[in-house]
């Protein structure tokens, strides 16, 4: 609890909620020991882990599609052929509980800060509980209501800088109305994530107009590996 911190600059404590990651799975197994409760629903979770990559796979094949990259260069599959479930990346499977009653011992409203994903896309279910705001103007918060048997899809900041700004990545954050603080609060982030050894050199596609400079360092381009730690540096670090 308190342990990440999205809005860094912002947050005078660190989110009021808590979280298991589970990072993709090799060979029938899981990355990294899985704690009773989640080990005995095993193959269950790689299961509901490859069904999320396969659907983001399929918004990412969209995503080529509807930015005409050119057959030559990879067409339909420029996406894709960098995100490979059994390659190692960023990518997690994020089971998060937002424990009822924060008002109490919480002095913020905001229970996750106010930010935007790191990855490609993140696709995100939400159950029950309300209490996700985006700010797709860029300035107001708008809520993003709980629609049945349905799955909402962020842009995360890698597909930004990709795009060169052409997607934009999503603001978002998590509050909890008056009338929802007597209950915990339940969602399941899946992050996607590029490769880590994937450069992050602009998308040939001729709707594509110049790149962000924040994807070189000392002059050379950023792998998604190298894109991602800086970030989770930031995220994680503790202010005094
Ligand atoms: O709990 C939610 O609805 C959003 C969580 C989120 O944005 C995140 O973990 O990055
Ligand atoms: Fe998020």
């Amino acid at each position: 609890m308190f342990s990440e911190r999205l809005d860094p600059e912002h947050q005078r404590q660190g989110d009021h909620k808590e979280g298991f990651n589970i990072r993709n799975f090799v060979n029938g197994n899981a990355f990294e020991k899985l704690p009773p409760v989640f080990d005995e629903e095993k193959d269950f979770l790689e299961g509901f882990s490859r069904a999320c990559h396969s659907t983001a796979m399929k918004v990412l094949e969209a995503f080529a599609i509807a930015l005409e990259i050119p057959e030559s260069e990879g067409g339909v599959e420029w996406f894709t052929k960098c995100h490979r479930y059994d390659a190692m990346s960023g990518e997690v499977l994020r089971f998060l509980k937002y424990p009822h009653g924060g008002e109490a011992s919480y002095q913020e409203v905001i229970r996750a800060g106010a930010h935007s994903d790191y990855g490609s896309i993140t696709l995100l279910f939400q159950k029950d509980v309300p209490g996700l705001e985006v700010q797709a103007s860029r300035e107001a918060w708008i809520s993003a209501p709980l629609i049945d048997d349905s799955v909402l899809v962020n842009v995360g900041d890698q597909m930004q800088e990709w795009t060169g700004g052409l997607l934009k990545s999503t603001m978002h954050r998590v509050t909890f109305l008056p009338e929802h603080n007597h209950l915990d609060r339940y969602s399941i982030p899946f992050f996607v994530h590029p490769e880590d050894d994937t450069p992050l050199v602009p998308i040939p596609s001729k709707l594509v107009v110049g790149s962000s400079t924040d994807l070189t360092q000392d002059g050379k381009v950023l792998t998604a590996g190298q894109h991602l730690r800086r970030r989770l540096d930031a995220t994680y670090s503790y202010a005094s």
